[in-house]
Parts: C-alpha cells; structure tokens; sequence
C-alpha cells in the first residue's frame, strides 16, 4: 500500500468530509473505532434513507465504476486509521511450543495458530525452514485423519444472477443492479437465469453425470424466498429500504429462491446453494428465523448449504471490505440454523487481503466453535483472495492477493487448527493445478469438483479455467501417487477409482454411466455432423 491514506475514490477534502457526516449518522465511524466482534448490529447500510438511487449516484463524485447504487457507509475512501487493526499478530506463545502441540494433536489455541501462520512472531518474514516443518505436521495430520485417498466431486455451478447491491469491495462478480432495469439507460454487463433456463442448464449437466450443482448468486433486488415473501415485500411501505423491487422492473426475474431450486432439483441431483448472505436476502421484511427460511428451501430440495460470505469472520475486516454484508454473528446464526434444520454444510475462508494472521487464527476459532455446537460441516475451503478486478486492488486498498508462502500457510493451519472438520479443499480455480496438487501434501485431502463453469474467479482476474474432467483428475492426483476419488457432497459415497482402467466418468450421478465429461469444444465437435 503506497502512501498514507489508500483512497477507493478521488474525491476532495469537501466531499470526503461531507462522507463522513454521512458516515457518521451511520454510526459507522463508532463502529470502525469499535473491535467488539460480538456485535449483533448489522446490515449498516439498510437504514440510510438515502440510498440507493441513480441521481445520488451521478451527482456524487465517489461512485466509481463499481458503484451498486445503495451507499454503504464506507463507501469513502479506507483510510490509514480503517486499516490499523485492534487485532494484531502478537502474542506471549513460542513457534517452538506451538508446533509441539500440533504435533502432538492438542488442540491449538488462536495464539499458537498465531505463532504457525507467522512462522514465529519473534521475527520478521516467513522463516522457510519454519514453513516446512508446519506443512509438514500437517500433512502428517492429513495422513492420520484421511489415509492417502484425495477426493472430488462431479459438479456443476450455476449462478443464478449476478445482480447485486451489497457493495462488497473484494467482489467483481456483481453488476449493480440497476443496470437490469428495463428502462436502464446502459446495457447490463450481467445475467439473470428464469428457474426454467436453470433447470435446462442442470438438466444437461445431470445427464453428463454430476451428482451436485453449486448455485451461488447476487442478491438480486427482486428475488423472494417464495410467494408468501413476495406478498409481505410487495406490501412494504418502503421497498427501497429493504432492497426490494418488484419483478416487472427487470428485464428477466429470478423468480423465488424455492422455484429456483426446485428447478434445480433435476432427478435428485444434490443442490448445494443459499449461503448465510442469500438466506439474509430471503428473509428480509419478514420476522421468520433463518430455521423457517431453510426449511422452505428444504422441503424445495435443498440438500446442502455453501459456507461461503464468511470472508474474515472480524468486524474490524469486514467494515473495510465487506460493510453492507452480514456481520459475524449473523452469519454464525443462519450456519446454526441450515444445521437444526438437518442440512450440511461447508465453511469458507476468504483471505489475503487486509486481514492479518490474528484474523486469520480468529475466524479459525469461530469455525471450530461453530462445529463443536454443529457437527455439520463437511469440509473447510480456503478461498485465496484473487486481487486484479477487484475494487479494493484498483483503489490501491491492497497491490495484491496472498504470496505463495501465505496460501501453504492458510492450508496447513486449517487441518492443524481444525480438528473437528475432517475435510480441506484444495481449490484449483484459485490456485491453478501444480500449486493445488502441492495443498495436497500441505494437509488438504479433498481438489473440489469439476464445476464446468466459473464466472465468480475469471470476473476477479483468475485465469485457471472453469473446468477440470475426471481424466484430469486421475492423471494429476495419480502424478503425486495419491488415490482418486470421486465422493458425493456428503463424502458419504465414495468411489475409488483405478488409474490402469480408463475411461474415466461420473459414476455416482443420478444419471451417471460412467462415460467421460467433455469440454464444451469437444462436445461442439460431437454434435457436428461428421466430415465425409
Ligand atoms: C460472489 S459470492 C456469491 C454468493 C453471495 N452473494 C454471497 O456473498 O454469499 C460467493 C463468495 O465468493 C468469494 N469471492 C468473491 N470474490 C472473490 C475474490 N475476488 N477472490 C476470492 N473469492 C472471492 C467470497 O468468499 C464470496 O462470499
Ligand atoms: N464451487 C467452487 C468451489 N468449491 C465447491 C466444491 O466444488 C463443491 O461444490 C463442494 O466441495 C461441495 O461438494 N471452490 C471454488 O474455489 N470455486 C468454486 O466455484
Ligand atoms: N463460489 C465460491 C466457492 C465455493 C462455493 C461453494 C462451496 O461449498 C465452497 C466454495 C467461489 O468461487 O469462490
Ligand atoms: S460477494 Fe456476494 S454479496 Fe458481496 S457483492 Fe459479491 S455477489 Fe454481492
């Protein structure tokens, strides 16, 4: 970060002190001062009266390109002062010490996880003989609590829109949603899927032979959970307060969350969708528990729930880069929920940003508590912060995502720290294949799925692609001389599958024979009638 104050705007000193009385009236500057991470006050920006139209967009210079048309109260520059941290990396215990334990199998404290990601707070730097022993316990931990199998899904992601007004300043998948309007004065850069163009995208996958489909998606302005919701928001007094617009002022409608579904529900295939943010959305004007909103979805045909809007689970972090999101607390609430309701779950971390490795331990921490009171969550992923298109790297906020160093850390402290969550995903999408087959001796067991389509990475700036096929696969987990193994979500189906007996397929899919997913080119060149 050059400079004393990383702007997110080019904006006067008049303006920006006309932001921070809006600020202000907020609340917002009592909540930055504030580290109380217990806080239940959310959603900031809900009440600011003022928000959320195009006129106060165009009249005010620190709309930027990404600007989503509701003001967060951070949506001013990020100053030096946002940046400086109550939570800092220090503490009273040794590297030495801290490795003992995990080796040993006690269970970590946030200190001695501290102490790991360090390498040592006593000095400066990754110390690389430090890293390699750390990577080192954890991959021994993997090999005790997995064996040698690295498993992966046959899956699909369908998002359904990308229309989104949260704001968050590390996301480059949202499109303001006002650029959907059918009387928008610009063509939108986003999509928004009808339940039935979702059902023939999954329809398609499931006869390839996926056994799940991952469907995250914006929060857009017009999605209800179902139409009970639809009528209490159409009867709003205020729809703008509450990020409500009915459906006839779009192009496309999503429809409901419980339509989407159960159009997604293609012949049993397992749907893994609605993450804490999306059931926040479902839920809005409403006083249902987050228990009625998932059991709604339930009974649509969800099966299990994406652990993902965690980000850094620290108000201190998530009032620099994510204000207009769920706070921790709640976030906590709808995990604990989805796991009353009898749905599994996955957890995420989303890091290599502002946060630093006391952030890091504490959301640690509040994952391994959240599954002490749960048992629900089947694998924990590390999501490395991909920086290029992002708000918070075009502000100079941050010059770039984790160091290789930072990503085997995150890794490795995820299987030492979390010894109740037996799973760590490798992420391909966001590591690309040598440094994702590398996780795999750094304590991750499971590489993730073969997806088909990925729009949240490529929009950030990735550029590791949006597919990988079963024969991918098993050439690269076979490469490290592990086992491959195709799972179902719930790691309760597991097939092993044997590198000497080609060709390679889904086989646990509802309509899964075994025969190889292909590229979408290859599959063109299939459907091309054949050349005489
Ligand atoms: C794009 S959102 C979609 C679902 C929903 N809107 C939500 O926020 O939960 C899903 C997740 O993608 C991850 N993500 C978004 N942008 C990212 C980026 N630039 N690098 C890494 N992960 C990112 C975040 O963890 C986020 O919670
Ligand atoms: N879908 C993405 C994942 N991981 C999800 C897994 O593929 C799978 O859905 C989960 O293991 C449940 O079975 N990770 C990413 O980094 N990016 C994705 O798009
Ligand atoms: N969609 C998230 C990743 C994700 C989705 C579902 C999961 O269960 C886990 C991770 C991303 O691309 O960053
Ligand atoms: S991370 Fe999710 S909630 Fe935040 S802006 Fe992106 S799509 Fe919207």
């Amino acid at each position: 970060m050059g400079g004393d104050e990383a702007t997110i705007s080019t904006d006067t000193e008049s303006e920006r002190s006309g932001f921070r009385l809006d600020a202000e009236r907020n609340g917002a500057s009592d909540r930055l001062a504030a580290a109380d991470d217990d806080r239940l006050d959310s959603r900031r920006w809900r009440d600011d009266a003022s928000a959320g139209s195009n006129s106060h967009r165009l009249a005010n210079p620190l709309c930027f390109s990404h600007c989503t048309g509701i003001h967060t109260p951070m949506e001013r520059p990020v100053t030096e002062a946002d940046l400086t941290f109550d939570h800092v990396p220090q503490t009273d215990q040794s590297f030495e010490n801290a490795l003992e334990k995990a080796r040993d199998g006690d269970r970590l404290t946030v200190d001695d996880a501290i102490e790991l990601f360090t390498t040592g707070t006593d000095g400066e730097g990754i110390d690389q003989r430090r890293k390699e022993r750390v990577l080192e316990a954890a991959d021994r931990r993997r090999a005790e609590v997995v064996g040698e199998e690295v498993t992966f899904v046959a899956n699909l992601n369908n998002n359904v829109t990308t229309a989104c007004n949260v704001g968050c300043l590390f996301c480059n998948f949202k499109d303001a949603a006002h650029t959907f309007e059918s009387d928008a004065e610009v063509e939108t850069a986003g999509f928004t899927k009808t339940p039935d163009e979702s059902r023939e995208i999954v329809a398609d996958a499931v006869d390839r032979g996926i056994y799940e489909v991952t469907s995250v998606s914006g929060l857009h302005p017009a999605f209800a959970l179902d139409a009970e919701q639809r009528e209490i928001l159409e009867a709003h007094p205020e729809p703008k307060e509450i990020n409500y617009k009915p459906p006839e002022r779009y192009d496309t409608s999503p429809g409901t969350y419980t339509d989407q579904i159960a159009a997604m529900s293609v012949d049993g295939v397992h749907v893994h969708s609605m993450t804490p943010e999306e059931a926040y959305h479902a839920r809005r004007g409403t006083d249902w528990s987050y228990e009625e909103v998932f059991r709604r979805l339930k009974d649509a045909g969800l099966d299990t729930v994406p652990g993902t809007a965690a980000e850094i689970l620290v108000e201190e972090v998530r009032d620099v880069i994510c204000p207009g999101k769920i706070d921790t607390e709640e976030w906590l609430e709808a995990m604990e929920a989805a796991a009353n309701v009898g749905l599994g779950m996955t957890a995420t971390i989303m890091y290599g940003h502002v946060e630093n490795e006391a952030h890091r331990a504490l959301h640690l921490k509040r994952i391994r508590d959240l599954q002490d009171r749960t048992g629900n969550i089947t694998e924990f992923v590390p999501l490395s912060f991909v920086h290029q298109n992002t708000p918070l790297f075009e502000h100079d906020v941050v010059s770039s995502g984790p160091s290789i160093d930072e990503d085997e850390l995150m890794i490795a402290v995820s299987r030492l720290f979390l010894d109740n969550v037996d799973h760590v995903q490798s992420s391909w999408v966001k590591y690309g294949d040598e440094q994702g087959l590398k996780m795999l001796s750094c304590g991750a067991d499971d590489y993730m799925g073969t997806i088909l389509s990925e729009e949240i990475t490529k929009r950030a700036g990735g550029g590791y692609g949006e597919f990988r096929s079963f024969e991918d696969y098993v050439e690269m987990i076979s490469s490290i001389g592990r086992v491959p193994v195709e799972r179902s979500t719930d790691y309760e189906k597991r097939r092993v599958i044997d590198p000497e007996s080609p060709p390679f397929g889904p086989q646990l899919g509802p309509n899964a024979d075994g025969t190889p997913l292909l590229t979408e080119d290859e599959r063109a060149e299939r459907a091309l009638p054949a050349d005489d």
